[in-house]
């Protein structure tokens, strides 16, 4: 298969729907040399996402750690005739090299939910590994964007800012919580309820990542339809309920690996772009933000030379959003608090 066919599985921004080639301001061949790493690379998200990052003609190093198997993962994926040199690292001790100079780091490592979990049961043990991983990334490449996929991402982005903090070298605009596969769901769901091409459906999903923190705003979706107010419930539910959806019919053996994988590589390619001075580079993550009284909050952002470039407004909500808006606040607030305390405690 030619690497632009395989390319093609990516290359599409979910604002715009431009291409790479198209909106990345040079020619094939001349992008600048990028490295990224990938925490957590041979687990069921980790896979699928090095093999998407190696599709990536914006990268140039792929580096894939994990606590085991990632000589192995390397190895395959190495044999892709794609741009990108990759290295597999192995055991803590390999952290470093995996991380030294890295651009924007990847991080899928953690555990996964099972049927009747929530996220926050994930912390007592996701909590410690990103606190871990996140001293590692202040140490080795402090000027790397970070792309947090690991849950609870209510909690573990707030550890990741305290970790970075009391190391010096925290930069609000260089920390993301992945909230990606909520917009995706989004879209999905939208474009078959309204019956609408799904290439083309844009809206914004805002709040956090867990429950009723997600808020999709469907009043702001593109193309317009003209969905009843019970249709615009059962698509906020069902974008809430995504990853639960997921984990029961995996019954046990774990959550969303394939559709966060494609998230996240859409997410990490905008980063990418954002990097390499491509303009009007916009996605939904959660940043640290003045958007609502929260510290941090999901919304549209603006990806710009230093990570976040602006962090975009809310726009027009209707009632059942306002409604939405106001419910979510304090569970997204305790989720943040928790990853503070924790951060701040150990
Ligand atoms: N943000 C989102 O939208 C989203 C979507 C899906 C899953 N997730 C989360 O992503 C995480 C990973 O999910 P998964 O299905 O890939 O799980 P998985 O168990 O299949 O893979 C996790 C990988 O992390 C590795 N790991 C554990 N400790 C590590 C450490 N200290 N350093 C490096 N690697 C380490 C494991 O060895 C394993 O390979 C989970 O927390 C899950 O809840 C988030
Ligand atoms: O639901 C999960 O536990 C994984 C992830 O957060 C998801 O939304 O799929």
């Amino acid at each position: 298969m030619r690497t632009s066919m395989l390319t093609s599985i990516v290359r599409r921004s979910s604002t715009t729907g431009a291409s790479y080639v198209s909106r990345r301001g040079f020619a094939s061949g001349s992008a600048p040399e990028r490295k990224v790493a990938v925490l957590g690379a041979a687990g069921g998200i980790g896979q699928p996402l090095s093999l998407l990052m190696k599709l990536n003609p914006l990268v140039s190093s792929l580096s894939l750690y994990d606590i085991a198997g990632t000589p192995g993962v390397a190895a395959d994926v190495s044999h892709i005739n794609t741009r990108s040199e990759v290295v597999g690292f192995a055991g803590e001790e390999q952290l470093g090299k995996a991380l030294e100079g890295a651009d924007v780091v990847i991080i899928p490592a953690g555990v996964p939910r099972k049927p009747g979990m929530t996220r926050d049961d994930l912390f007592n043990i996701n909590a410690g590994i990103v606190k871990s991983l996140c001293t590692a990334i202040a140490k080795y490449c402090p000027n790397a964007l970070v792309n947090m996929i690991s849950n609870p991402v209510n909690s573990t982005v707030p550890i990741a800012a305290e970790v970075f903090k009391k190391a010096g070298t925290y930069d609000e605009k260089k920390l993301f919580g992945v909230t990606m596969l909520d917009v995706v769901r989004a879209k999905t769901f939208y474009a078959g309820k309204a019956k609408v091409n799904v290439a083309e459906v844009n809206l914004p999903v805002v709040g956090g990542h867990a429950g009723i923190t997600i808020l999709p705003l469907f009043s702001q979706a593109t193309p317009k339809a003209n969905l009843s107010n019970e249709e615009i419930v059962a698509l906020t539910k069902r974008t809430q309920d995504g990853g639960t959806e997921v984990v029961e019919a995996k019954a046990g053996k774990g959550s969303a690996t394939l559709s966060m994988a494609y998230a996240g590589a859409i997410f990490a390619d905008a980063c990418l772009k954002g990097l390499n001075g491509v303009p009007d580079v916009v996605e939904c993550a959660f940043v640290q933000s003045n958007v609502t009284e929260l510290p941090f909050f999901a919304s549209k952002v603006r990806l710009g030379k230093n990570g976040v470039e602006e962090v975009l407004g809310l726009g027009p909500l209707n009632d059942y959003e306002k409604q939405g808006l106001e419910a979510l606040k304090p569970e997204l607030l305790s989720s943040i608090e928790k990853g503070i305390k924790f951060a701040k405690e150990n």
